[in-house]
């Protein structure tokens, strides 16, 4: 298997858990026999203090010709006297719309190891799979029109959808739900807003393709209380761009910590794997980021970019075998529990290497056999 990664580590955190994700799949390549080619690229803040640009031509332009696209985290608090235009973020977004994956997956699952590292009580968390399907390229952070006029103390952003664009992330939530517990429950604000009204509408009639998915519909502000109430009540949620990035951080609390969220965006050119976190101005260069999300990312592009079903999942269970024997970075080491050991981000990194490295032999050997 051959596969090109642009790995566009970006800004605080950013590099720092991305290195872990790529040593990761260097090793499944390496253990596998396959050909992973890695493709560095500037993106935010760095990119802006070295080119001018958060999103220069030649990382764009290299992006276009992988496979996927791994992007740590931008953000950096230097700029943040700059118009949204010309900050970090931008070149997220710039590049998120140019590769044009417009279904963002992100799973908030609860780890039993990690029960209690979550706030929320282990009988509230125990067995939570939840799949968010969020928009990605459409509502407020791309709608015009756009402006803040500093003269009339006046500003606005859009929320604006199509009925198409509805439809196509729409159709990825109900095929995925049909695969999992069948079910879909879809957010909006449609007692209020009438680009809520739009997405309830087309989803409604989405769903009649999917007689064995049932969908429900939900408001956004109490869907932020159910998630933290009865969070095993959801399956496959789907949301708009803003209200999925708000829900998808706040899921954080169920697995523990933000830093064990990864994602994937699929639908576009070229998929692009982003741990669901920012850049972390306040951690960043302590050794305490946490890269389980990440490397539950590279676990993701084995298996949407690479077709390595068997490898995604020995990922996955390389990172539950190494949180079920205790060890833990500072987010999820919650009032240092007995049989827990602190560990650093490099040091969490290879635990997961030597855990799939023990995995893939034991594969390897029955093979043999
Ligand atoms: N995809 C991206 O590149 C994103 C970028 N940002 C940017 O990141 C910057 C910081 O934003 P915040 O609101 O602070 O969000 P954040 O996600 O960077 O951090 C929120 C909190 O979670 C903690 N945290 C995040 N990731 C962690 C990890 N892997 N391990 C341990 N702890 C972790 C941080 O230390 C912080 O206390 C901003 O410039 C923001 O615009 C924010 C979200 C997504
Ligand atoms: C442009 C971003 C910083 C948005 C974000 O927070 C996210 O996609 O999770
Ligand atoms: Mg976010």
């Amino acid at each position: 298997m051959r596969l090109k990664i642009a790995v566009l580590a970006g800004d605080g955190i950013g590099p720092e858990v991305t290195k872990q994700a790529t040593n990761i799949l260097r090793a499944v390549a390496e253990m596998g026999g396959h050909e992973f080619t890695f493709v560095e690229g500037l993106i935010g803040g760095t990119a802006i203090t070295e080119t001018g640009s958060p999103l220069p031509t030649a990382t764009l332009d290299a992006a276009l010709e992988c496979d996927a696209v791994l992007l740590g985290a931008v953000g950096d608090n230097k700029f943040n006297a700059l118009p949204p235009d010309k900050r970090p973020e931008a070149g997220l977004l710039q590049i998120r719309q140019a590769l044009g994956g417009f279904a963002n997956l992100r799973p908030s699952i609860a780890y039993t190891a990690l029960s209690a590292s979550s706030p929320l009580r282990p009988e509230v968390t125990k067995d939570v799979d939840i799949l968010f399907v969020r928009e990605l390229l459409g509502g407020l952070y791309f709608g015009a029109p756009r402006w803040w006029d500093r003269n009339s103390n006046e500003a606005i952003n859009t929320m604006r959808y199509t009925r198409d664009e509805v439809v196509r992330v729409a159709r990825v939530a109900f095929e995925l739900a049909g695969n999992r517990r069948q079910k879909v429950t879809s957010v909006d604000k449609a007692n209020v807003l009438e680009v809520s009204q739009l997405w309830r509408a087309t989803v409604t009639e989405v769903a009649k393709d999917y007689p064995s998915v049932t969908l429900e519909h939900q408001l956004v502000d109490s869907m932020a209380m159910h998630i933290m109430n009865i969070p095993r009540n959801f399956d496959v949620v789907l949301t708009e761009n803003l209200f999925g990035d708000i829900l998808s951080d706040e899921a954080g609390v169920i697995t523990g910590s933000l830093g064990m969220l990864p994602s994937a965006t699929i639908g576009g050119a070229v998929n692009l794997y982003e741990p669901v976190h920012g850049s972390a101005p306040d951690i960043a260069g302590t050794g305490k980021a946490n890269p389980l999300g990440a490397i539950l990312t590279a676990a993701m592009i084995l298996r949407h970019s690479a077709n390595l079903e068997q490898d995604a999942k020995a990922v996955e269970a390389a990172v539950n075998k190494v949180l079920d024997a205790g060890y833990r970075t500072a987010d999820i080491a919650r009032g240092q529990q007995p049989g827990q050991t602190p560990v650093s981000t490099q040091e969490m990194g290879k635990l997961v290497h030597q855990a799939l490295a023990e995995s893939i032999d034991r594969r390897q050997a029955m093979h043999a056999v």
